[in-house]
């Protein structure tokens, strides 16, 4: 069973006793198979892996699911059990933002305000500040995200990046159910209506990703059609970029990412498309 950190401090005694490489996977609990497969991408490089399982409140908006987020510690503890996590950092609130603190927080600059940022003003600074924090804390030499949000990779990326904090940042491609669907905590919400018309995103992703060899507006026709087809689907974005997302490239690498509600609950994908372009 993993060493448990309550406290700040508790992670740092802990943290200085591991043998390294460190390896720090974040995560918001609710553990499914995506979660397993960042922890033992984790373990297979690393010699210690810090697990943290915090519903961080400042990435959420206000009407969004902060209060029914899934809370299941038990069974997280269980899973992190089986896979061999050494430490799990399980804080309070106020550990993570204790009261009297100035508020610094990370601005995640003009690719926080795009795609899910548009629709989610603030998530970001929420994300790199909550971040920050859980690296400073922890020390990691690797740190290990799904590409499932790969608008957070990239942005973490970047902070570790331009922040020149010393560690890597490991990206891992998504799991995924057999139908397709990304595996995500917010899976759970779906009805099992909405559960089978949510494959329809996955299969638009790969008719986009199919079309890349006839170009940019073939992808997004080809994924918009498909997302056409489930009308109990609502799209917020249908986008193509670059690997940075930046703008689509005419041709050569370029990610399709689609965010779409079915109901309350809001689902991501992406898939890389190898951009053809015009001969
Ligand atoms: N299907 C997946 N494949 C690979 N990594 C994943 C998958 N789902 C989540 N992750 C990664 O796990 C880490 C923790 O994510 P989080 O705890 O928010 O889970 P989630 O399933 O993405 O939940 P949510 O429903 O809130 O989006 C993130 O780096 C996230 O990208
Ligand atoms: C990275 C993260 C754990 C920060 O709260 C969260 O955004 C998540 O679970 O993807
Ligand atoms: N996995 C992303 C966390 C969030 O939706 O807040």
């Amino acid at each position: 069973m993993p060493a448990v950190a309550r406290t700040t401090a508790d992670l740092t005694r802990l943290r200085a006793a591991l043998p390294g490489p460190v390896a720090l996977v974040p995560t918001m609990g609710a553990l499914h198979e995506g979660h397993r497969a960042l922890v033992r991408a984790a373990r297979e490089r690393a010699g210690s892996v810090v697990v943290s399982v915090f519903v961080n409140p400042t990435q959420f908006g206000p009407g969004e699911d902060l209060d029914r987020y899934p809370r299941t510690w038990d069974a997280d503890l269980a899973a992190l059990t089986e896979e061999g996590a050494d430490v799990v950092f399980h804080p309070p609130v106020e550990e993570v933002y204790p009261p009297g603190a100035l508020g610094v927080t990370v601005d995640p600059g003009p690719l926080g305000s795009v795609l899910e940022g548009a629709v989610r003003p603030g998530h970001f600074t929420g994300v790199l500040t909550v971040v920050a924090k859980l690296l400073g804390l922890a020390r990691p030499d690797l740190a290990y995200f799904g590409e499932k949000d790969y608008q957070q990779l990239t942005l973490v990326r970047a902070m570790v990046r331009e922040l020149a904090l010393p560690l890597e940042v490991v990206g891992v491609p998504t799991v995924r159910e057999d139908d397709g669907l990304a595996l995500s905590s917010r899976n759970r919400y779906l009805s099992a209506g909405q559960r089978v018309t949510a494959a329809t995103i996955s299969r638009a992703l790969r008719a986009g990703a199919d079309a890349g060899p006839r170009g940019a507006d073939a992808v997004l026709a080809a994924a918009g059609a498909v997302l056409a087809t489930a009308p109990e689907l609502v799209p917020d974005y249908l986008a193509l970029t670059d690997p940075d997302l930046g703008p689509a490239p005419v041709s050569g690498p370029a990610r399709l990412l689609v965010a779409a509600r079915a109901g309350d609950t809001r689902l991501l994908d992406n898939v890389p498309v190898p951009l053809g372009g015009p001969r």
